[in-house]
């Protein structure tokens, strides 16, 4: 019998990512604020009993099946099975930027690991899945747990936290950003003070910014200009590595003002913050 199941993978924002130091293995060790937003592609998965193998319904340009977030993360849980396990049919409807900071390879990822865990009844704990999925980038197992964190290590050590769930103007400048490239920047910030977290941990925007965005504002003029524009209605900040940048706002009303009066030619999208993910709201909708 063929199941079919259609499921949100939204996107992150780093409210803000400082980087504290170094790992022997070259790897940034990081301080970062997760939230979730309620906007991302979404994921349709459809057994095919009679057909074995992990299959896309149509590929992403530019990204080679194999590499895809999407099938590594089928195949990894795949490898994880003790009986083989019907074939599936994935259609990804892509709504984020590629390579912009807001996750969506690793929302794709983590999105297919709780998916094929349920089609397949493989049972695997949420503790098993964050495993799996942070073999295949660091920011999956925020995206796995399904709640606003601070996260320290690269990303992977979590404690959850909770940012007010304003609205956001989220903006795409005309450009793309390896994050490979910003992380070997000679000039990138490397000594930010590590802060210490109370248990409800909210975030103090204030004190906290993103250390990439010197850089980034420098090897990119589109993120300067942005910045600037969007810094004039409050404060404005890149997200990840970018190159998305974001700015707050307390109401959708004062958010889509300033999304209305955005310069002609620049992309990007509306969106609310939120601490738990879609993902997991659908997941216990379905249970
Ligand atoms: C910066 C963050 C913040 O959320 O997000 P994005 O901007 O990618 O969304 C992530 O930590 C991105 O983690 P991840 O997605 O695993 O990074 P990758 O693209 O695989 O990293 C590319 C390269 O950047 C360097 N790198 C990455 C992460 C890190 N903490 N330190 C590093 O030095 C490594 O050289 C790595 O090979
Ligand atoms: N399903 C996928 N969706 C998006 N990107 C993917 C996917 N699979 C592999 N990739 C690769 O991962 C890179 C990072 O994508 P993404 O997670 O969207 O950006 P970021 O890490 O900057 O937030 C892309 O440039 C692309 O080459």
């Amino acid at each position: 019998m063929t199941t079919t199941l259609s499921l949100p993978s939204p996107a992150k924002l780093n409210l803000f990512l400082h980087i504290v130091g170094r790992r022997p293995d070259g790897y940034h060790e990081l301080q970062t604020l997760f939230q979730f937003l309620d906007y991302g592609d979404d994921i349709t998965y459809t057994t095919t009993p009679d057909q074995p193998g992990i299959r896309l319904a149509e590929s992403i340009e530019g990204v080679a099946d194999e590499d895809n977030l999407i099938v590594r993360a089928a195949r990894a849980l795949e490898a994880r099975a003790t009986s083989p396990v019907p074939g599936v049919t994935i259609s990804l409807t892509k709504r984020l930027p590629m390579g912009g900071g807001l996750g969506g390879g690793s929302s794709n990822a983590a999105t297919t690991l709780l998916a094929l865990n349920h089609l397949w009844h493989l049972n695997l704990t949420i503790e098993e899945l964050a495993h799996l999925g942070l073999a295949l980038g660091a920011d999956v197992p925020v995206f796995v747990r399904g709640h606003a964190a601070f996260g320290e290590g690269i990303g992977e050590q979590l404690t959850p936290a909770n940012p007010p769930e304003d609205w956001f103007v989220v903006l795409k400048p005309d450009c793309n950003i390896n994050t490979g490239k910003i992380f070997s920047e000679e000039g990138l910030t490397r000594n930010t003070p590590r802060i210490k977290i109370a248990p409800a941990f909210e975030g103090d925007a204030s004190r906290s910014r993103n250390d990439c965005e010197d850089v980034v504002r420098k090897l990119y003029p589109e993120v300067n200009q942005s910045l600037e524009w969007l810094a004039q209605f409050g404060p404005a900040r890149l997200t990840g590595t970018g190159a998305c940048i974001f700015g707050r706002f307390p109401t959708e009303s004062a958010a889509r003002i300033i999304w209305e009066s955005k310069p002609s030619g620049i992309t990007g999208f509306v969106a609310k913050g939120v601490n738990i993910s879609p993902l997991h709201k659908k997941l216990t909708e379905l249970k």
